[in-house]
């Protein structure tokens, strides 16, 4: 943004912050007896009644952030409006009102909607908060808590009439592609130079699947929910280079395993493998470079991305922007080698290789320890599945419960039965829980990045997307 633009920008952001919180100071200040001032209880689901939690500031602090910068995005969204002005003023006092709950510590109310999703949702309240028992914001499970609150946003959508299919988040989504751009070609030169199998041998394959895994894993550092007002994502340095520098941040990695699986023959029925996606923009394109591997290798005959019915934890894919990006990278890039790589996956995606889904399942508040028992289908249709690969945080955590294990709980335990077929999580560590840590660990973490380094979260390695996982269970 030029400086006076920014400036501006800055102001207004925080001009809507503070009066948002001024409107709320007193009664958030009521729920101050509902807090405890410590970090989660070990075994216990993460909450943000606890004041040490990452819940407890994301609540408190970072929902504001995303609020202000959703709110002004939506005041000042360039495109001509198809809808009146009208209806963009109620969204934003829908969103105003629906942080002002959250400050200060209302009760999780119904979904005021009636789409398939927000029925779902109402279904779920009404199974959750029977009649004598409530929710409120702090005191409900954080990972409840901030999934409802993604829906809330939905809803203020969905009470529009001309605003259907607008997207609050896409400026941010878009903007992150072109910060992204001088990375994107470096990783799609190298990749376009992979394409001769001829001269990939085994030992040279399993670098390069090493080498794909990791640009996936990296690719998920980047989520603009995390830090709304986002740095640019270009890399300073070379992505392939950075990769290698990485390696010392990597807390668990079982990518020899993973690789042992994806090579065992199998009968002749098509390999198929399942990537739950995460972020739009780089991490997208990270992930599509993964799948293009599978393809390009034989490693797998489709690769199937599931992704999110509504707009979804800021960055998250929706269907329409893993089209969008696809046509955006062949048709408006000018890098031949993004149009190139674009035209590419065009067509993997027209022939069917690749494969776009997008059940309600993952825009639900559930756990995937529950899937077997609130959408056996879709377990079904996983346990198909090869392998399936969980990209990002927010899938970690549903994976494990979003519970406050013991750092050496195994992973395979903190699945609590979750087996549809073999699993992978590729995850940079964005929120304090995490699984399957061998002794030692420690000795990775930087001195600087422990405790009290982070004023919200006790454990600053786990919330600042530095450290990551290559988690696998077979
Ligand atoms: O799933 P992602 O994009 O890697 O991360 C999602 C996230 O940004 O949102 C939650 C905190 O609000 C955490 O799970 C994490 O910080």
């Amino acid at each position: 943004m030029r400086g006076s633009y920014l400036y501006a920008f800055i102001i207004i952001n925080l001009t809507c912050y503070i009066c948002i919180c001024l409107g709320t100071t007193n009664k958030t200040i009521s729920i101050s007896n509902q807090l405890l001032d410590q970090n989660t209880p070990i075994n216990e689901p993460l909450m943000g009644k606890y004041t040490k939690s990452f819940g407890y500031h994301t609540l408190l602090r970072r929902m504001p952030d995303i609020f202000s910068v959703v709110i002004n995005l939506l005041k000042t969204d360039p495109i001509e409006s198809p809808f009146a002005q009208t209806e963009r003023d109620q969204v934003v006092e829908k969103l105003k009102i629906l942080l002002t709950d959250i400050l200060t510590n209302e009760s999780l109310r119904k979904i005021d909607g009636t789409s398939k999703l927000s029925i779902m949702w109402n279904e779920i309240l009404d199974e959750k908060f029977n009649t004598n028992k409530t929710g409120t914001w702090f005191e409900t499970e954080w990972l409840f808590a901030e999934n409802y609150m993604y829906m809330r946003i939905q809803e203020a959508i969905e009470n529009t009439k001309n605003m259907q299919n607008y997207d609050l988040f896409k400026q941010l989504k878009d903007k992150a592609f072109g910060e992204s751009e001088n990375t994107m070609i470096a990783i799609a030169k190298f990749l376009l130079t992979r394409h001769n199998k001829d001269e990939v041998n085994t030992t040279k394959l399993k670098l390069y699947f090493e080498q794909m895994i990791k640009i996936s894993l990296w690719g998920n550092r980047f989520d603009l929910s995390l830090n709304i007002r986002n740095k640019s994502t270009n890399f300073s340095e070379d992505p392939l280079e950075a990769i290698v520098s990485l390696d010392k941040y990597i807390l668990a990695n079982d990518i020899d395993d993973i690789w042992n699986t994806l090579n065992v023959p199998h009968n002749n029925a098509p390999k198929r493998i399942d990537i739950i996606m995460d972020n739009s923009a780089y991490e997208l394109f990270t992930d599509l470079c993964l799948a293009d591997f599978f393809i390009t290798y034989g490693l797998a005959d489709v690769v199937v991305f599931h992704v999110k019915s509504i707009p979804w934890y800021v960055s998250d894919v929706t269907k329409l922007d893993y089209s969008n990006f696809l046509n955006r990278l062949e048709k408006e890039c000018t890098s031949k080698v993004l149009q190139t790589i674009g035209n590419r996956w065009n067509i993997l995606y027209k022939a069917g290789k690749f494969v776009v889904e997008c059940e309600e399942f993952w825009t639900l508040p559930y756990d995937y320890s529950k899937m077997v028992t609130k959408d056996i289908e879709l377990y079904k249709k996983l346990s198909k599945s090869q392998l399936l690969i969980f990209k990002g945080d927010l899938n970690y955590r549903k994976l494990i419960g979003d519970i406050n294990w013991l750092p050496s709980t195994t992973f395979k335990d903190a699945l609590r039965g979750f087996q549809p077929t073999s699993i992978v999580a590729l995850r940079t560590l964005k929120c304090d829980c995490v699984c399957g840590l061998s002794p030692g660990y420690e000795n990775n973490i930087e001195e600087n990045d422990n405790d009290n380094n982070y004023l919200y979260s006790s454990n600053y390695w786990q919330v600042s997307g530095k450290y990551a996982v290559v988690q696998f269970n077979k």
